[in-house]
């Protein structure tokens, strides 16, 4: 049976300049040529999820504006369920404004905008969605006050709560208290528990701090190392797939969606599920660019199968 997911979170529209290389303060220099994609880590989580298979809602807010409807296209076109995509009259969709020189070095500049004005108004029609789904997933670009929220009712239907700290950030104490599955890369769990990740020893005590504070299980990603897991039923370490990386912008957010589209709710088929979310990533990383790079369920399927 198909999982049911819905992604509460960020919508960014990645416009990137090429040009040769960056402006000096003050000078004005040309690109050599401009491209738009579809971003944002709550945007290609949610495509993701969809791309392996699973019933995705997606839960944010864009701008009255050309951005909002190429991102609400876009998701769309992955048969993400956007129907809870609110339209925000005050604030433009999210950007980010990306300037890669010849060198392949980059600059980003991003636009919060309407994923930043989240209010809870976003959350007026979800109940119906939480009533269908296994997971609720968010991140950190949007507001923390209505992941918790979100994450409260959810919990009222049942769901699983997934988090995913990133950008690292101070994290609200009640939201943990929500929190069913804390998913941190290493250095976003060193932000949150002041435990810097060097060994078996520090992601124990890390996952004992999260427990603490009300998340049962953790998982670490951990790059091309693999992933840590924590739960009730045990821990231990899944090595990440040997592959030649290109670029790894969404390889966490490949691994994210990928993950709960396997994940049994009571995780206790987590190993299995970190075999397949890793291949996923293993296939983004291997491509360039963010959204585009993320495989469907065949691909990871067949990659599997290699
Ligand atoms: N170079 C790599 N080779 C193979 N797999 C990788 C590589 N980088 C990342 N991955 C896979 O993707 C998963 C998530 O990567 P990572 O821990 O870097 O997350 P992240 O820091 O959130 O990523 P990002 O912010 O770049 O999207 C890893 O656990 C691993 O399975």
């Amino acid at each position: 049976m198909a999982k049911k997911i819905a992604v509460l979170g960020s919508i960014n529209v990645d416009t990137t300049y090429h040009v040769q290389r960056f402006p000096m303060p003050g000078e004005t220099i040309s690109a050599g040529s401009k491209s738009s994609a579809p971003g944002g880590k709550g945007a290609n989580q949610a495509v993701a999820a969809a791309r392996s298979g699973a019933k995705t809602w997606f839960i944010g807010m864009v701008g009255a504006d050309n951005e909002g409807k190429f991102m609400r296209e876009a998701l769309q076109e992955d048969h993400v369920d956007t129907k809870l995509i609110g339209i925000d009259e005050l604030h433009g969709t999210g950007t980010a404004l990306i300037t890669l020189d010849a060198e392949g070095q980059n600059d980003i500049m991003v636009y919060g905008g309407a994923n930043q004005a989240m209010t809870t108004e976003v959350l007026k029609n979800a109940d119906a969605v939480f009533e269908e789904i296994d997971f609720l997933i968010s991140q950190f670009e949007t507001p923390q006050a209505v992941t918790a929220e979100a994450f409260k009712q959810a919990k009222e239907h049942g769901v699983t709560t997934i988090l995913n700290p990133a950008p690292a950030h101070e994290i609200l104490p009640e939201l943990l208290q929500y929190t069913d599955v804390v998913i941190p890369n290493d250095s976003e769990s060193f932000v949150l528990t002041g435990i810097k990740i060097t060994d078996e020893d520090s992601m124990l005590k890390s996952a004992e701090w999260f427990k603490q504070q009300g998340a049962k299980n953790l998982l670490i990603t951990l790059g091309s190392k693999g992933v840590f897991y924590c739960t009730p039923h045990g821990h231990g370490m899944v090595p990440a797939f040997k592959v030649k990386a290109v670029d790894t912008t969404a390889a966490g957010d490949t691994f994210i969606g990928a993950l709960a589209s396997q994940l049994d709710n009571d995780l206790s088929n987590v190993a299995d599920a970190l075999v397949y979310a890793q291949r996923a990533s293993s296939l983004t990383v291997q491509k360039m660019g963010a959204m585009p790079s993320i495989p469907t369920g065949e691909e990871v399927k067949a990659a599997l199968a290699e």
